[in-house]
């Protein structure tokens, strides 16, 4: 079986123009809109049995997982035809999820995400418990009285994306100052702010937007509203976990899988890789590691969020190719991988299945569910309307899987 670091560190080394792991490893890059995986990459390469082979370092351990139902705390679903693809798929690999608002127009208001929960459910699978919980895209215009109405309705977050910052981003947020009164109200009702930390200031490198984010914006915020709860999304720097690790009671951070597995190099050598290329874009191996660091280490303030944020692949293998990478169907192995392999397995449901059901205050899930040790083979890719999604790790051997 190739583990996971060994996956990383062929994607670092080898060269798509050679071939090798790696090309399989991400899937192919031509012609849309083919499910066999069947499409010829332009980097012709086949996997290497010993590649694909290989013993990791995970033998040993446990042949089954049981534990609490998990819950996905960043998830993008998109809107229309594209449903009935995609949210099967996170329903059956999690309880809740929480829903993003980026959708275009933006779901800005508590009628908006009743609506959008709605179309959601039409799609949620017969026999299926998925529970899908709406979050409100804030701007510089939310009025405090729409706090209370998500409120009224249920709803537990509003998303900050500073405009411009990421997909569908636009009509977010200019100035922080602009949403104080929106702020205020969330403090007081206890609704949580989810952010998306990356300043867009163009003389700040991309590299880094979240490090500037966090010593400039994210102060702004916590000085003023010292009570708000506030979640760092796809946390990737060690500046970000050391924030959280040091910082109050009132700021968690969500884990994406990418972030944990990983590095720039991935995006970037040996050919540029689309779809690896998500926001906050990939850190240096360093950042990479102090991200597993945190994310195992069993603290209560970090969790499960995938971040799984689906784009038709004729929109990543483009001249400017859209930010996201899609993960929903099987980032829970992914993960439960990467704790097995940082010796962390007995963390793994904390960071699953508890601390974002205590940080969002909510119950945690009864049901519980079994990952078992079975080989099997991320797809190339999966339906996506009219199109396909390259999923994270297409190719790749995995080693758990979810019994449903
Ligand atoms: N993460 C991404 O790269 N993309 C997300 C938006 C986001 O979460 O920033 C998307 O909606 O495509
Ligand atoms: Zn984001
Ligand atoms: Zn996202």
């Amino acid at each position: 079986m190739l583990s996971l670091a060994m996956w990383r560190t062929r994607l670092g080394k080898e060269s798509a123009l050679r071939g090798g792991t790696l090309a399989v490893a991400h899937a192919p890059l031509a012609s849309p809109r083919r499910l066999d995986g069947a499409r010829r990459s332009r980097c012709p390469a086949t996997p290497t049995r010993d590649a694909a082979e290989a013993v990791g370092d995970t033998s040993g351990g446990p042949e089954r997982l049981t534990f609490t139902a998990p819950d996905d705390w960043h998830l993008h679903l998109r809107d229309g035809d594209v449903l009935a693809d995609v949210v099967p798929h996170s329903a059956s690999q999690f309880s809740r999820a929480i829903v993003m608002p980026n959708l275009t127009p933006p779901v800005t208001t508590a009628k908006l995400a009743c609506e959008y929960r709605a179309r959601i459910m039409a799609h949620v699978p017969e026999g299926s418990s998925f529970e899908p919980l709406m979050t409100l895209y804030l701007t510089d215009n939310t009025p405090a009285e729409e706090v209370h109405r998500a409120k009224e309705a249920g709803f537990r977050a509003f998303k900050l994306y500073p405009a411009g910052a990421t997909t569908n981003s636009d009509s977010g947020v200019t100035d922080v100052r602009k949403c104080f009164g929106a702020l205020k109200a969330m403090e007081e009702t206890g609704t949580l702010l989810l952010v998306h930390g990356e300043v867009v200031d163009p003389k700040i490198d991309i590299f880094d937007r979240e490090r500037v984010f966090i010593e400039t914006v994210l102060p702004t915020i916590l000085d003023n509203f010292p009570n708000l709860k506030v979640v760092l999304e796809h946390i990737t720097t060690k500046h970000a976990a050391r924030f959280v690790l040091d910082g109050p009671k009132n700021v968690a951070a969500s884990v994406t899988p990418q972030h944990m597995l990983l590095n720039r190099n991935a995006l970037l050598v040996g050919g540029i890789k689309p779809h690896f290329y998500c926001l906050p874009i990939l850190k240096r191996e360093e950042h990479r590691l102090a991200i597993v660091e945190a994310a195992t280490s069993g603290h209560p303030r970090f969790f499960l969020g995938t971040d799984s944020a689906p784009h038709a692949d004729q929109n990543k293998l483009s001249a400017c190719g859209c930010a996201g990478i899609y993960s929903a169907p099987l980032a829970l192995p992914i993960y439960a991988q990467v704790f097995e392999e940082n010796g962390a397995l007995d963390r793994f449901e904390g960071f699953a299945s508890v601390n974002g059901a205590a940080f969002y205050g909510v119950p945690r899930n009864e049901r519980v569910v079994e990952l078992v040790r079975e080989d099997w083979r991320v797809p190339a890719n999966y339906k996506f309307g009219d199109d396909v999604v390259v999923p994270l790790g297409a190719g790749l051997k995995l080693t758990w899987r979810l019994r449903t």
